[in-house]
């Protein structure tokens, strides 16, 4: 670029750029607050289930009692795995990270399904559906052949949380288990423009289908930055070493990783500064299942990683903080915990697929070059 020219200004990362309007949801860092559709997700983990959050995302409005049960029905009738499904999940190496497994069997369902190029409203509506119905067996499938152990059908008279439990699990979970994974998936239903979500509306404006958009959406989860953060999170949690000593032990680990300038997951946020709108909530979850598993030592550790990161970084946590020792809690692989977040954004991500297609522009910004000035091959090269 000549001197003259002016420098173009850059937005690194997009950063504090708006690209487009969306009625899916309103995070607002000033307030701390996060609305789907317009309601307090705090509300929406108190008194609804994670299917009439589904329901909503999808429709704009919470379903009334025919509603829901005409989505249970179709739902329920939707969870299982067609042989084609299981067959290329038992292809799948067991050194593959869970993430490659959930995007590639989301990448054959797409391949195998006639209805996969009618990109109208009612179509893609019935997709989010399947997928959403299919991912808890995608992921149980995966986590129990990990094991050793046999896939286990799902079942039509338990809602979704339940089920996703039992199909893990094999036994029937307790009412409070059930209902932390419930705020859990509510809670990681939908976050505005995130990176996953900012690609599957990337793909969706070339008009490529919404399998194609959800299966590069579970790329951008799967990074550490992002949805891949509740993972690492056990994994600094194991670093420490729970147990007695673990809250000392948690401030030493930490002094130490920042002096090497590495991040902490499980903190910080592009959009909120002053901590994340979902953590109380999450945090209030996490609480019970200490509880109920009787893991004191795992809610000290916790507590002192966070009051230590908040006195040297002032960093506070994002929602994969709490989120990870929930889900260790409850006794989900570590690698399966960002198949849980694919499981929930799933939702969100179907509902700017659709957004996106209703009001459709080409996503492609423009660069600016700095690399050599033009130049010629040799002759003679
Ligand atoms: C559900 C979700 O996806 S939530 C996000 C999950 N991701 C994580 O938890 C990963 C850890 N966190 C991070 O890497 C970052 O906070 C991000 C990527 C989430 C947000 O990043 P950005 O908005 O780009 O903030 P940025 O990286 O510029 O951070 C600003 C400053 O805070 C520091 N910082 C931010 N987060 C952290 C962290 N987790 N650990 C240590 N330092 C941090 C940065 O090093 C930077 O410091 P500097 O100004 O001295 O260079
Ligand atoms: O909004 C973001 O950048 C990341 C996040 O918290 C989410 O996707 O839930």
């Amino acid at each position: 670029m000549s001197d003259q020219q002016q420098a173009p200004e850059i937005y690194k990362g997009l950063a504090g750029v708006p690209v487009d309007y969306t009625a899916v949801s309103k995070v607002n860092p000033d307030t701390n607050s996060l609305l789907y559709r317009g309601y307090p997700v705090q509300e929406l983990a108190a008194s609804a289930t994670f299917e009439e959050v589904a329901y909503l995302l999808w429709h704009g409005e919470l379903p009334d009692e025919r509603q829901l049960a005409e989505f249970e029905e179709f739902e329920r009738s939707q969870r299982g795995l067609d042989h084609e499904i299981k067959r290329v999940i038992d292809e799948i190496p067991l050194t593959a990270h869970p993430m490659d497994v959930v995007r590639t069997a989301v990448s054959v369902i797409g391949a195998i399904d006639p209805t996969t190029a009618d990109d109208s409203r009612e179509a893609n509506l019935e997709k989010s559906v399947r997928l959403f119905a299919k991912l808890p067996s995608i992921v149980s499938y995966d986590q129990r052949r990990r094991h050793e152990l046999d896939y286990v059908e799902p079942r039509g008279d338990l809602g979704y949380s339940a089920n996703f439990l039992w199909q893990t699990f094999g036994e029937l979970p307790e009412l409070p288990v059930v209902s932390a994974f419930d705020v859990s998936m509510i809670l990681y239903a939908e976050h505005s423009f995130n990176a996953s979500t900012f690609t599957a509306r990337v793909i969706t404006s070339t008009l490529a289908d919404l399998y194609s958009a959800v299966t590069g959406a579970i790329g951008a989860l799967k990074g550490p930055l992002h949805g891949g953060a509740n993972e690492a999170v056990m994994h600094t949690f194991d670093e420490i070493g729970p147990g007695e000593g673990g809250a000392e032990r948690a401030v030493e680990w930490l002094d130490a990783a920042l002096a090497e300038k590495r991040k902490i997951m499980g903190f910080g946020h592009r959009v909120y500064k002053n901590g994340d709108s979902r953590v109380p909530t999450m945090r209030d979850a996490l609480e019970r299942m200490v509880e109920y598993y009787d893991r004191p030592d795992l809610l000290e550790l916790y507590t002192a990683l966070e009051t230590a990161m908040g006195e040297r970084k002032n960093i506070k946590p994002n929602l994969d903080y709490p989120a990870g020792p929930v889900y260790h809690l409850m006794g989900f692989d570590t690698e399966t915990f960002t198949p849980l977040f694919v499981a929930s954004r799933v939702t969100g991500w179907t509902a700017h697929i659709m957004e996106q297609n209703a009001a459709n522009a080409l996503i492609r910004p423009l660069s600016v070059y700095n690399g050599p000035d033009e130049r010629h091959v040799p002759e003679g090269r």
